[in-house]
């Protein structure tokens, strides 16, 4: 795949990353050889460690851009101040087991003994309108994305420090010993991971504005790349 950005900027895998900003400004709709400008909807997949600033990201990029979250669906009942359509789309297990044989879920995994999925007209509903999606996910679920989805655009976002990471994680000092152990192997898993994205995008504390700024730019440029094939669930 094609490196892109200079100067650090977030760069194309492909090799060894050098998470940054994005080495230039883009241009104008890039253009076809017959001259058609390409300016299809675009699929985001968005992960990266817990707590690195994934929500507080796409709340900032649905407020600017009208971008699409997808929400996933789960057989669970609501905690705390969560809310049906936001959080997720809290079902009953009878009907998510229903939606299962109907084929209706795009992918979809018991989690820790909850069933959770994301329904297909979450990503075809938005792109049929002409809308990007973004796909908010952990590790496990963008390698399922990555089989799952043409055209789409992986972006992993990281903090600034992969120490303070760790430390953030076992200075919690909420978590029995089991679950900080769980949460430590997620977090190294994710940063196994970073190498197999199109970008990585830096959440620096207290720029939030920064972060959101370099995916919106990753998301206009790509959606007027020429090359990419359009965005679309494969089977
Ligand atoms: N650039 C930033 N600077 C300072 N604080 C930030 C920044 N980005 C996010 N935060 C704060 O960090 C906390 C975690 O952010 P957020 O919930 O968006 O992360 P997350 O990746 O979605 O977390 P989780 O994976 O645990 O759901 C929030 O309190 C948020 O306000």
């Amino acid at each position: 795949m094609p490196r892109r950005g200079r100067d650090g900027g977030a760069r194309r895998c492909g090799g060894r990353l050098v998470p940054g900003v994005l080495g230039r400004p883009a241009g104008g709709h890039l253009r076809r050889g017959d001259g058609a400008v390409s300016e299809k909807p675009l699929v985001v997949v968005l992960h990266g460690p817990s707590g690195v600033g994934k929500d507080s990201v796409i709340a900032e990029l649905k407020k600017r851009l009208g971008i699409h979250r997808a929400t996933s669906s789960t057989n669970r009942a609501p905690r705390g101040d969560e809310r049906h359509g936001v959080d997720y789309y809290f079902i009953s297990d009878a009907e998510f087991r229903q939606k299962i044989a109907n084929g209706e879920f795009a992918e979809w995994a018991e989690v820790y003994g909850d069933l959770k999925g994301l329904e297909r007209s979450e990503i075809e509903g938005p792109l049929a309108e002409g809308r990007d999606v973004i796909i908010r996910t952990d590790v496990q679920g963008a390698r399922t994305w990555r089989k799952k989805l043409e055209g789409a655009v992986f972006i992993f976002l990281m903090a600034e420090d992969r120490e303070a990471l760790r430390a953030q994680l076992v200075g919690r000092g909420s978590e029995d010993a089991e679950s900080l152990a769980r949460r430590i192997a997620a977090l190294e898993d994710e940063l196994d991971d970073i190498e197999n994205n199109d970008y990585v995008v830096i959440n620096r504390h207290g720029r939030l504005e920064e972060a959101v700024n370099e995916i919106a730019e990753i998301i206009r440029r790509e959606k007027a790349n020429p090359n990419r094939p359009p965005a679309r669930l494969i089977g």
